[in-house]
């Protein structure tokens, strides 16, 4: 196993998008060409599928060192109110694009830290957004809320707004990490928050714990994983801590890097943790994500239907997706567009009634058929090769997957690839060798985190 870890730990994308951001074809892109993607599949799709909306709230009141979300740290609370009122000017300016009423399907508020907000400003943005639109019948709203500043009212608003189901950043709860990482949070704190929940009548209650921590071992992994599953949460992210301190002002720092587990350690920390939360019942439904037998993410999982986008695995898939606030990324399956990061840039060019597009990418023929592809292997841990094959020749395709083949990370069998149970550790890995741009690329400056 050690030598599988060193010959696979490479930096390599989490594919939330292929091609991935740092190949997106900026120089062709303009909001225009989006548009025009965007109102075709709009056109398309929405009376039989409906749309989902991802929304990015970046504030946070306290910055914990790990984090590589796009948030800005402050405890000013003014701040809140310009910024749902671009985010409510920016979903007018799609209304106006546009043709007919857009149903909505799915709803996720993300961060940042949504619990930033008061109950009412959040209440004016919910509002806000279903004012011109439909609720599909199967409608689902989630958002993400931090333990340690979620309140019984924030739920409860939420819920009377239709919200059923809440994430929240436990990280671990060892003493030391949380120091190293500057997040303070008790159990306590985070078992009132999922009794509440539950209390309510939340249907789905999700925990994201982080394995490759500052100081993290075996003693705390279990620690943390056992605690986490005394309180039953429905889902459980279990990330691989993405190390990234190359990107701006993510305030990635305030611990040394000889304090972070080593690969092969980092690996242990995994193998522990998933087969703990595998005797706790739990299922690998797919890259960093487990799920109760009785979570709608295991059944979609169960009925292949489950899908990746930038909010992360969700049960079912929608054409487009709209993201709407500073630094969220949008997706028409043939376009992606990423809004403005700046959140004063984001804020005053909406005040100019103005789109904040910033880049984008029209997708090629090729690029969907492995976008597909990668797909596949990273929801349904299987892909068949045929449409690949005439894009990349059988030939080369195979001589990129030798080594694999070699290691028992996966087999082919009839022209379908299949991931072993080896393999699924290092599917990132397996989806590199798809990754044209990347390949043919051979970037000089590191892009993306490391795989394991
Ligand atoms: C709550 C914050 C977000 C998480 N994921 C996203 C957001 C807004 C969406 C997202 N994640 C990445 C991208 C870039 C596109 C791509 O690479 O395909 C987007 C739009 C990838 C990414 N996520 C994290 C990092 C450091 C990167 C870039 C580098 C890399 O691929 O390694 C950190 C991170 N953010 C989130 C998680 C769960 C996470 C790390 C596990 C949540
Ligand atoms: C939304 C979730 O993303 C996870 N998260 C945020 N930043 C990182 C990172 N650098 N590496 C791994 N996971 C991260 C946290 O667990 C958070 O709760
Ligand atoms: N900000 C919240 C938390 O840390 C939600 C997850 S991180 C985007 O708990
Ligand atoms: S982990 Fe959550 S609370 Fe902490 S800085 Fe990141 S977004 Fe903010």
């Amino acid at each position: 196993m050690s030598s599988l870890i060193d010959k696979y730990n490479v930096p390599g994308p989490r594919y939330t998008s292929y091609p991935t951001v740092p190949f997106w074809n900026e120089s062709g892109f303009t909001a225009n060409e989006w548009i025009t993607q965007l109102s075709k599949n709009f056109k398309l799709s929405n009376s039989t599928e409906g749309i989902s909306i991802y929304i990015h709230l970046p504030y946070c009141e306290s910055l914990c060192t790990f984090c590589g979300c796009h948030k800005y740290i402050t405890k000013r609370h003014e701040v809140e109110e310009p910024y749902i009122d671009a985010v409510l000017k920016e979903w007018q300016l799609y209304l106006n694009i546009f043709s007919e009423k857009p149903i909505i399907k799915e709803l996720h508020l993300g961060g940042g830290t949504p619990t930033f907000f008061s109950c009412n400003e959040l209440k004016r943005l919910i509002k806000g957004i279903f004012n011109d639109a439909e609720k599909h019948e199967n409608i689902e709203l989630s958002f993400e809320g931090h333990p340690n500043n979620t309140t019984r009212e924030h739920l409860q608003t939420l819920y009377n707004l239709g919200f059923t189901r809440v994430s929240f950043g436990v990280q671990d709860y060892d003493e030391n990490v949380q120091k190293a990482i500057h997040r303070i949070q008790s159990f306590d704190q985070v078992a009132y928050v999922t009794e509440t929940a539950r209390e309510i009548g939340y249907k789905s209650v999700s925990h994201d714990i982080i394995y490759g921590l500052p100081f993290q071992n075996t003693e705390t992994i279990i620690n943390t994983v056992n605690k986490t599953a005394e309180l039953m949460p429905d889902r459980i992210s279990f990330y691989s801590y993405a190390h990234v301190p190359w990107i701006k002002g993510n305030g990635q720092r305030g611990f040394n890097e000889e304090d972070l587990p080593k690969s092969e350690e980092k690996r242990k920390l995994y193998e522990l943790g998933r087969n703990l939360l595998q005797e706790k019942g739990y299922h690998e439904i797919g890259m960093d994500h487990f799920a109760k037998e009785s979570d709608d993410l295991y059944k979609s999982f169960k009925n292949k239907k489950l899908h990746r986008n930038f909010m992360g695995y969700t049960a079912f898939k929608t054409t487009v997706l709209i993201g709407l606030g500073a630094s969220s990324i949008s997706d028409c399956e043939t376009a992606f567009a990423q809004n403005e990061k700046d959140i004063k840039k984001y804020v005053t060019q909406l005040q100019n009634n103005e789109l904040t597009v910033v880049k984008g990418h029209i997708l090629s023929n090729n690029d969907l058929i492995l976008r597909n592809a990668i797909l596949d292997i990273i929801c349904k841990f299987k892909v068949d090769l045929t449409l690949v094959y005439t894009m990349i020749p059988k030939d080369l395709l195979l001589n990129r997957l030798s080594e694999f083949l070699k290691d028992n990370l996966l087999f082919i069998e009839n022209d379908t690839l299949i991931v072993t149970d080896l393999g699924k550790a290092f599917v990132r890995n397996i989806c590199m060798a798809f990754d044209e741009y990347l390949i043919e690329s051979n970037p000089k400056n590191q892009l993306f985190s490391m795989t394991i």
